[in-house]
């Protein structure tokens, strides 16, 4: 039976009788395998301890991945042995190759590095809780630390480490998405955080795992704060940009100080490729996220830089320290990213092979709906110079005199409101359900608020004003404020 929505978006295994093919891997010592979309890995560990990114995998347990470039560690001396078998993943159709590509590699002095790091940052978690304990009145953070790197520097396979032993070692770090090409426990397009409470889910489109909207799961669901960019692209409005990673920064330190196990526990933060000519943002999270602690990916030039740059902070309040990249990280594209973006939305609708969906496809009205759209930066470029600072607006945030008109006015450098929804700029789209309840002049509360979630407009039929529209969940679409994004979507 086909699901509705993406007609039937999830194509059924085909049972395959290739043979199993068996990899032995020596201690310390890693699998370094690319999958393309096009073809499914099915795996499982027969003996020893083997791991992905931090992710213990289980013993004897069938897996299966599609779409990724994964290392499988062997964390003890007596190594692993795992076997596997490949098919064709029916679903996707690309030009890629269809075979993968493996080898084991005992070339892991960055994996152990990274090691090394997070027993670090456990020792400061291990203190800072002692610490706590006896002083209840003068509680302290665990370590925020931010992870900086060059493009394919392995920023976010670092971050599924630090965050993955974290959890294995009962610590509950807040993991901040600062990247919105990804989409981290939602949709690209977004910022989020998210308390890891679970092991991340390996066979998920991109290595994290679902969230609480997809009902029962194996894994315990994550419940991340999402803030809404739209772009994939941090520079299509970078104003917007900050403005969502200060406003994510005050959410998730306030969830610290609500909760004690996060509060020690801290905070990892994985960002999109940032270089010492964006130090205004670099700056920007430092502050927004209390970050004390810098880890820069390999680049020496960079470490040095923003040494210099935190010349003040050093030592008292920041270290910058710099570990070193690991050598099996994998070429990725442009097309695969797309095709890997693809997949992440087309799993936030349907699930995947082991946890299907049920999305709901509905039509609505969309005469009463007030869509906002972010506005581009280039597109206001000229008209720029008659509005406020992002800056000057939010010195002026708590001023509560005439908040309401400077709000407005700052609103036009961030969001326009889609006066004339039509086929041409809402098929195929995603739109973010903002929690403001609908009113055509929201001001700066749409600026501030989170998303409940997102659904996919397939069609806007120009002559009724309705659009067809799935939601991940059966029901009423709630009567919220939406933000269309510029992020596409074909079934
Ligand atoms: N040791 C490894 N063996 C095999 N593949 C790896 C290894 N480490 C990382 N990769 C893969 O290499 C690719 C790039 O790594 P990653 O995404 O962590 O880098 P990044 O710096 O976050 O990239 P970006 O700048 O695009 O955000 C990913 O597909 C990742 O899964």
């Amino acid at each position: 039976m086909s699901i509705p929505g993406f007609g039937g978006g999830i194509e059924p295994i085909e049972n395959t009788s290739g043979e199993w093919t068996t990899v032995e891997v020596t201690g310390f010592s890693e699998w370094r395998v690319e999958v393309p979309h096009r073809t499914i890995l099915k795996f499982k560990v027969i003996d020893g301890i083997g791991e992905i990114f931090g992710t213990e995998l289980p013993l004897n347990v069938e897996l299966q991945v599609s779409g990724v470039k994964y290392a499988v560690y062997a964390p003890l001396s007596s190594g692993f042995k795992l076997e596997y078998k490949t098919l064709a993943n029916k679903s996707v159709m690309t030009n890629e190759d269809e075979e993968i590509s493996d080898y084991i590699s005992n070339e892991t002095q960055a994996h152990q590095a990274y090691i090394n790091l997070h027993l670090g940052l456990q020792t400061i978690r291990q203190e800072i809780r002692d610490y706590n304990i006896l002083n209840p009145q003068d509680v302290k953070k665990g370590p925020r630390v931010l992870i900086i790197g060059n493009p394919n520097s392995g920023k976010t396979s670092l971050a599924k480490i630090l965050s993955s032993y974290a959890n294995k070692m009962d610590s509950t770090p807040v993991l901040v998405n600062l990247n919105p090409r990804d989409g981290v426990f939602s949709l690209p397009g977004s910022i989020s955080a998210t308390p890891i409470s679970d092991s991340l889910d390996i066979e998920s489109a991109n290595g994290w795992g679902f969230t609480t909207t997809s009902g029962s799961l194996i894994h315990n669901p994550k419940q991340p704060i999402v803030k809404n960019y739209g772009f994939s692209s941090i520079n299509e409005n970078l104003d917007l940009y900050k403005y969502q990673i200060s406003k994510l920064g005050v959410t998730v330190l306030s969830r610290l100080e609500e909760d004690i196990t996060i509060r020690n526990s801290g905070i990892i933060i994985d960002t999109p490729s940032l270089t010492i000519k964006d130090i205004t943002i670099i700056e920007n999270i430092v502050s927004d996220f209390e970050v004390n602690i810098i880890v820069v990916m390999g680049n020496e030039r960079l470490l040095n830089d923003l040494k210099k740059k935190f010349k003040h902070k050093l030592d008292s309040q920041l270290q910058v320290i710099k570990v070193p990249i690991s050598g099996g990280i994998a070429e990725v594209d442009d097309s695969f990213i797309r095709r890997s973006q693809e997949e992440t939305i087309k799993e936030y609708f349907n699930g995947n092979y082991k946890t299907r969906l049920s999305p709901f496809k509905t039509d609505i009205d969309a005469k009463d709906l007030t869509i906002f759209k972010g506005v581009l930066s280039s597109d206001i470029a000229s008209t720029l110079s008659f509005l406020p600072s992002a800056d000057s607006y939010a010195a002026d945030e708590s001023d509560d005199k005439d908040d309401k008109d400077k709000t407005d006015d700052s609103l036009t450098k961030y969001y326009s409101l889609l006066t004339e929804p039509s086929s041409s700029n809402l098929d195929n789209s995603i739109m973010a359900i903002t929690q403001l309840p609908q009113t055509s002049n929201p001001g700066k509360d749409l600026l501030n608020t989170s998303i409940l979630g997102y659904v996919h407009i397939s069609k806007y039929e120009d002559d009724k004003h309705k659009m067809k529209i799935l939601l991940p969940f059966p029901g009423a679409f709630p009567k919220n404020v939406l933000i269309s994004t510029n992020i596409g979507f074909n079934e």
